[in-house]
């Protein structure tokens, strides 16, 4: 994809097509804090120790048991008493494999063969690792591996060995009683491995918000099914569950609902008797069948769902959005526009911050970095504009395809979004930029 020379707004799908009077507008950061005034972290519930990756802990976590749960051996060798050693000749009282819970005695004068990770038995307050003897070889000359053990063999031990080498101390690494993971803490791959190791088979986090995906318009067909005249393939509802997922939750998909308020009404009643977020596209806009503003207005029979408010923000793409809250739950919708890239981007800005809170996260933005942008900009006034962009690794940007909001293939060749602050209508190219990585 090529920048080309100058980007920024003059899509005449995002110009206002002269509005009588000036409706009120809202600013990004005005509906965002709208949004998550919706939202709190969902309750816990308890999973299996991998569903639990990526998510957080509703509740601190403490040990029951130590770790290690008793003192056992770091090399595979022979447990004895230090004051034996060395060189001595020691004979060899036992074999004692990891996960042994017959142990020897190991007297004066004696030593049992051990392996790495098993008890230390009674009597022996040291380890000799196998390359610090003979190994029962009988040659006097250091082992380089354990042979297979011989009843009644005799082990030389061919250097001293302090006190306490090579046993791993019962409760070195965690006592019991104390809290090993605080609540709020992201379970990855360690902290995953802490809570098997400490005897965890579940844990609780927060439950993964459902979310319920619509999109909107009968213009558009299922991939895969003929692409008729005037149709499009339905590609938001994709984008929209995916992001969904990606951000946490767990998304249904409901492709390519009508331009039918009634349809829409009852597909909305079904997904709000299990549904923590509704999120649809298209149909929000000004033209005549604008089926989700038609449908979440109560004049439009049935059941009144509750208030959705419908406005225009001051942003591109972007511009028209509706929120509101439905059914006697209050469930959070957010009506997004039909247009590819605005509703993607909306999705970024508005929606994962509400779904990454219902998670317990506290970071729900995206990172924002400064760049250096290598291309001149031009930008609607009074708007904050997000261009696509990809963000280099020498602290540049480079601006990807051109504003419009259909821009569905250079969509997929950014990896951030240039955001041009309200008032700047144009910038050149060196210009600082902030811009808002999407990558995971
Ligand atoms: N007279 C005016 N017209 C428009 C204005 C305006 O202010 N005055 N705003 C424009 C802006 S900005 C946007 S954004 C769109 C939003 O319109 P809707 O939300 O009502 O969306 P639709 O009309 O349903 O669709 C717009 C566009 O996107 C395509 N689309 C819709 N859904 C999907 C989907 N699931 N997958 C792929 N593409 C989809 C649809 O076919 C249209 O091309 O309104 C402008 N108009
Ligand atoms: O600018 Mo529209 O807002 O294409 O999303």
């Amino acid at each position: 994809m090529t920048a080309g020379p100058a980007h920024g707004s003059n899509d005449p799908c995002c110009e206002d097509a002269g509005a009588p009077a000036a409706p009120r507008t809202w600013t990004v950061d005005e509906h965002l804090a709208d949004v998550l005034a919706a939202a709190a972290p969902l309750p816990a519930v308890e999973v299996d120790l991998l569903d639990a990756l990526g998510r957080r802990l509703t509740a601190d976590v403490t040990a029951a048991v130590d770790l290690p749960p008793f003192d056992n051996s770091s090399m595979d060798g022979y447990a004895l008493r230090a004051a034996d050693t060395a060189p001595v000749a020691l004979a060899v009282v036992g074999d004692i494999a990891a996960g042994a819970a017959e142990l020897p005695e190991v007297g004066p004068g004696r030593a049992a063969r051990i392996m790495t990770g098993a008890p230390v038995p009674p009597g022996a307050d040291a380890v000799a690792p196998v390359e610090w003897t003979d190994g029962g070889s009988g040659t006097g000359e250091a082992a380089d591996a354990m042979t297979a053990a011989v009843a009644g063999e005799t082990v030389q031990v061919l250097r001293p060995v302090a006190a306490g080498a090579h046993i791993r101390r019962r409760g070195s690494d965690i006592t019991a009683g104390t809290t090993v993971l605080t609540a709020g803490t992201l379970l990855g791959p360690a902290q995953l491995g802490l809570l098997a190791a400490i005897g965890r088979a579940t844990v609780a986090v927060h439950r993964r918000p459902r979310v319920a995906v619509l999109s909107t318009g009968s213009e558009l067909v299922q991939p895969g099914e003929p692409i008729g005249p005037g149709r499009i393939s339905d590609s938001n509802s994709f984008a929209l569950a995916a992001a969904a997922r990606a951000a946490g939750a767990e998304a249904v998909r409901i492709g390519g609902v009508p331009d039918d308020p009634a349809v829409l009404r009852r597909v909305l009643q079904e997904q709000l008797a299990h549904a923590d977020l509704i999120v649809t596209s298209g149909g929000v806009s000004v033209g005549a069948y604008d089926v989700v503003k038609e449908a979440l207005q109560p004049l439009h029979g049935g059941e009144d769902l509750g208030g959705v408010d419908f406005r225009r923000l001051r942003m591109q793409p972007g511009k028209p959005q509706g929120f509101g809250r439905l059914g006697k739950d209050g469930v959070p919708l957010l009506a997004l526009p039909g247009n590819p890239v605005s509703a993607y981007i909306s999705f970024e800005l508005f929606v994962r911050p509400l779904i990454r809170t219902m998670l317990g996260a506290p970071d729900v933005h995206r990172p924002v970095v400064s760049a250096v942008c290598t291309a001149d900009l031009s930008s609607p006034a009074g708007r904050r504009q997000f261009l696509r962009g990809r963000y280099g690794t020498d602290g540049t940007v480079t601006p990807v395809g051109g504003a419009s909001s259909h821009l569905v293939g250079a969509l997929a060749h950014a990896d951030c979004l240039i955001a041009v602050p309200d008032d700047t209508t144009a910038l050149p190219a060196g210009s600082r930029v902030d811009v808002v990585l999407l990558t995971d």
